[in-house]
């Protein structure tokens, strides 16, 4: 209810603060500093290098070995990468897009009705808060598991707009799939046996998503949408706003780049528990979502991540004494202590599990 929630910055929505002109809270500020420029990579980085065609990753495809070599280089290099031919056409995800700016675009009481849930974080609230004196993320959000189907809570999933289960579901369905062949040609671009990192991951490993709001934001110089993070998963999917062109960057070598957006492109990027896998051979990319004070932006992130009770550590083929074990194993309990852990001193999560 909005009458329970207690009004100090750190549980307003962002949505509310830029909707009523107010300043930026001195919460959401960076201190000392502002944020540093990022620059555009060569079109040929995003044109060429890091763009993966979907359709030649399977095992059948005829060209699948230049196509995995180009895979493996954009991960081991960089991390992440743009999808083409994936499977979902760009009027589903212009769908998909809609119907996440119709839910913002709702009364705040309707959206109050799927608040997020304190039991398993499913829900509609603004960006969390770790520590006490951390600077705030200028971005409201509606995180809702939706694999393994029986762990989807259905209660806090939106009625309206009324496509927006039917939608969420088809792209879950997309994702389920997408992430079975993005994991098997990981694999078997280090020469592994195809099903390495699925039996790692388990059956049950989960995909959640999470719709974004980037309200506009009169201090973009001084607020991020989303501080510098690599993200927990093994892979992450992202539709971002084809409409904002610069929203997301990524870090290479101390430098950061803008991520283009590519109409009907998908962006992937891994998150620790790949790196971890693949024994620091691919890189848990840093990344970060800037502000911009003309246009509010929207995203819809998808998170895949190994089951719960798995310890999740590198594959052994990977280690030798050419390349020793890099990462201790790590299941979520720990991954999670570890992240309060270091989420307050400014450190990753994978520098305090390096061997
Ligand atoms: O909204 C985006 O472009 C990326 C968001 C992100 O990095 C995250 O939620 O982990
Ligand atoms: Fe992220």
């Amino acid at each position: 209810m909005a009458e329970s929630r207690s009004e100090d910055a750190t549980s307003k929505l962002v949505q509310e603060i830029a909707q009523k002109g107010e300043e930026v809270p001195e919460s959401y500020m960076i201190k000392n500093d502002v944020i540093s420029p990022a620059i555009d990579a060569s079109s040929n980085l995003w044109e060429e290098t890091l763009l993966i065609d979907f359709s030649q990753l399977s095992p059948v495809s005829s060209s699948t070995q230049n196509e995995l070599a180009k895979l493996h280089s954009a991960l081991k290099n960089w991390g992440c990468f743009q999808v083409i031919n994936h499977g979902m056409t760009s009027l589903f995800l212009d769908e998909l897009l809609d119907v996440s700016r119709q839910f913002f675009a709702l009364p705040l009481e309707e959206k109050l009705k799927c608040s997020i849930t304190e039991d398993f974080f499913n829900g509609y609230g603004n960006a969390s808060v770790i520590s006490g004196d951390q600077t705030l993320n200028w971005n409201d959000r509606l995180f809702l598991t939706v694999y393994p189907e029986e762990k989807r809570r259905l209660q806090v999933w939106p009625q309206k707009p009324r496509k927006f289960r039917e939608v969420l579901h088809e792209f879950s369905l997309s994702l389920r799939k997408m992430l079975e062949v993005f994991l098997k040609a990981m694999a078997r671009s280090l020469g592994l046996k195809e099903d390495i990192f699925l039996k790692e991951h388990g059956e049950q490993g989960s995909i959640d998503t999470r719709f974004g709001i980037y309200p506009r934001c009169s201090r973009p110089d001084k607020v991020y949408g989303v501080h510098p993070h690599s993200d927990r998963s093994s892979i992450t999917v992202l539709l971002p706003d084809k409409d904002v062109p610069e929203g997301l960057h990524i870090q290479k070598d101390d430098q950061w780049f803008k991520v283009p957006v590519i109409p009907g492109a998908l962006f992937v990027n891994l998150g620790d528990y790949a790196e971890v896998m693949s024994n620091g051979i691919f890189k848990s990319v840093v990344h970060r979502v800037v502000t911009n004070s003309e246009r509010e932006r929207f995203s819809v992130a998808a998170f895949c991540t190994p089951e719960p009770e798995n310890e999740v550590g590198p594959i052994t083929e990977l280690i030798s004494s050419n390349q020793p074990q890099m990462y201790k194993k790590v299941n979520m309990k720990t991954y999670k202590q570890l992240f309060f852990e270091t989420y307050p001193q400014g450190k990753r999560v994978l520098d305090a599990l390096k061997i």
